[in-house]
């Protein structure tokens, strides 16, 4: 029999019933839900590749349009679903996928506008692959009385979805061409910088974020599991997050992780400065040690660590700060790092974090509203998800955010690339610019455009 609750509380009933599997790829289950599931399905992999999450169909979606309250509504319709629907142990955590978009004050219309403020679902199907064993959960939450003739059918799309992610060969993931690339909006983007470097050098603000955008365009629709895939196979080294909406997918591999809560243990990320990797291994030093040294960039990463170190005084204990940065060195790209831990000291729940910690003055600025504002004018777009915290919660309220960066898009024969770069006293739009187009290069690698211009 599956798990399963009734409460007089709640009129839903949270069903749920998970098998092991043997030798089931991520990719394949996504791919297999092509047919049926496109435009509900999310992919996840940790950093480590020690755990991933690939999710087909929404058995429930928890959504907002809201501003200041968003986390709080998510958190608390998510608590509640757990506590008043989902009483019963189960052995594999339903989890919880999503996003936030990066502000919600800014009403500019765009490629986002049916991406709400908040958007969050558990999956009908989802898989966990963790520590080499993987497991595929259904997820069913209904008001009916009697669910078992539907609850059969689940078992028999599951059966299906596992059969075919076993037996079908991947398909060939070839891209397709390439046949347009814009820069949107660069004017407007390098008139951007140098305004608000000039803000910062009058001390109006201490650091701001300014991005840009691309828009790609194909000869014909690129497909949700073609991207996943090349995105998995360009970036080893990163968080990889595919979020499904509609005819739409944001996806990315981002270096940058929000925040992470396991066992009252929170884990964050100072990730602010960087420089592209050099031709040989030589330049490559040379570049890396000049950074740890550099004013400009150390200003960049310092705002960013002392935010995340504000916030972790105030909700945990034993917070430990490295009191210098280190440098994360990914394909593309080499950044300053901070990594930044404590021990939860109150109740603190995932989403107080990331409500505390988005945006970091890695993607905002310091003073953060201030900051907000400041890219909600001058940089004329809508930064939709991009920037902005995406991951998961599991029932346990452990759970992972990362910053959804080096990320896109995807609309049917469109992509819309997003990048920026954190501007300090010391910035100039040249650099700035340049410094966009080092991390434009893994998404357009993986999207099959050229990185050169
Ligand atoms: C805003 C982005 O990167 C942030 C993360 C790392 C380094 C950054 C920088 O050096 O400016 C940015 O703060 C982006 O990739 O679009
Ligand atoms: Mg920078």
């Amino acid at each position: 029999m599956p798990n399963t609750t009734g409460n007089k509380k709640s009129t839903l009933c949270f069903y749920t019933e998970t098998i092991e599997v043997s030798r089931l790829s991520a990719h394949a289950f996504f791919e297999a839900g092509d047919e049926c599931y496109k435009g509900k399905r999310f992919y996840w992999q940790n950093k480590e590749k020690t755990f991933t999450i690939v999710g087909l169909g929404h058995a429930h979606i928890l959504s907002n349009d809201l501003d200041d309250t968003r986390y709080s509504d998510i958190a608390s319709k998510w608590r509640e679903l757990c506590q008043t629907s989902l009483k019963e142990k189960v052995d594999v955590s339903p989890i919880l996928f999503g996003g936030f978009s990066f502000d919600p004050l800014n009403k500019i219309k765009s490629e986002w506008d049916t991406f709400p403020s908040s958007f969050f679902a558990v999956s009908s199907f989802q898989l966990v692959i963790k520590n080499e064993q993987a497991f595929v959960s259904i997820h069913y939450i209904t008001d009916e009385k009697d669910s078992s003739g539907a609850f059969e059918q689940l078992r028999n799309e599951r059966d299906a979805l596992i059969h075919t992610a076993q037996v079908k060969e991947l398909k060939v993931h070839a891209k397709p061409k390439l046949i347009g690339r814009k820069d949107r909006l660069k004017d407007e983007y390098l008139k951007a910088v140098e305004d608000v470097t000039n803000q910062i050098r009058n001390n109006e603000v201490n650091k701001v974020v300014i991005g840009r955008s691309l828009m790609l365009t194909f000869d014909e629709s690129f497909s949700s599991s073609t991207a996943i895939y090349n995105t998995a196979m360009e970036q080893p080294e990163s968080y990889l997050f595919g979020l499904e909406k509609d005819d739409k997918m944001f996806f990315g591999a981002t270096p940058e992780r929000l925040v992470k809560v396991e066992n009252g243990n929170v884990h964050s990320a100072g990730l602010a400065g960087s420089v592209r990797r050099g031709k040989n291994s030589v330049e490559d030093k040379e570049l890396g040690d000049n950074l740890l040294a550099d004013r400009k960039n150390l200003g960049e990463h310092q705002f960013v660590v002392d935010m995340i170190r504000t916030v972790f005084n105030q909700y945990c204990e034993n917070v430990k700060v490295p009191s210098r940065p280190k440098l994360m060195k990914i394909r593309d790209i080499q950044h300053l790092f901070t990594p930044i831990e404590g021990k939860l000291k109150g109740d603190a729940s995932l989403f107080e974090f990331v409500e505390a910690l988005h945006p970091t003055p890695a993607l905002g600025g310091e003073p953060r509203l201030e900051a907000v504002s400041i890219i909600r004018e001058s940089e004329q777009m809508n930064r939709g998800y991009y920037a902005a915290p995406i991951g998961w919660i599991n029932t346990e309220g452990d759970g992972e955010f990362a910053v959804g960066i080096r990320s896109a898009l995807l609309d049917n024969e469109h992509a819309y690339l997003y990048a920026g770069g954190g501007l300090v006293a010391e910035s100039t739009s040249l650099d700035e610019f340049e410094e966009t187009r080092v991390k434009f290069r893994p998404m357009l690698r993986t999207l099959g455009g050229n990185m050169n211009e």
